[in-house]
């Protein structure tokens, strides 16, 4: 069990004491079971994907971190590290309920694209390093 980092402000925000990063959300009206129409339902769907959102920016900004730090263009895709990646979510997914048919393929499909744009961020990196 690890410890939570983040606090709930009182605007509704969650901000991450060790990155200082602020996710903004709207207040949830209802969970999944007290939900009674499509509208309940899909505002709490928007709701999310905003969240959603502003978690797989900062999640990004870490892969071009990575083009900047790998010091060979063969480091890029990291076979092992994929699969210790998708063991970690498929185990946390376990203890919240979501599905592993979800999470399986969407975090595959998360490290591909991840990685697509870290080799282009590596190359446009290398490229500018270039003297003309
Ligand atoms: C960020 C990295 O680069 C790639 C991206 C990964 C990811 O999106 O989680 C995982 C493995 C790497 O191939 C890394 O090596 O950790």
């Amino acid at each position: 069990m690890s410890k939570s980092t983040s606090q709930s402000a009182s605007d509704g925000s969650d901000t991450n004491h060790i990155t200082g990063e602020t996710y903004n959300s709207d207040p949830r009206k209802k969970t999944g079971p007290e939900c009674e129409s499509m509208t309940d339902v899909r505002y709490e769907i928007d709701r999310i994907d905003r969240l959603l959102v502003e978690i797989l920016a900062e999640r990004t900004t870490y892969i071009k971190a990575a083009s900047r730090i790998k010091p060979d263009r063969e480091m890029v895709r990291d076979v092992p590290r994929i699969e210790d990646v998708v063991a970690k979510v498929l185990a946390h997914s376990k203890e919240h309920n979501l599905p592993a048919e979800i999470a399986d393929p969407v975090w595959r499909l998360l490290i591909e694209r991840s990685i697509a744009y870290e080799y282009s961020s590596y190359d446009a990196l290398k490229d500018s390093d270039i003297d003309n």
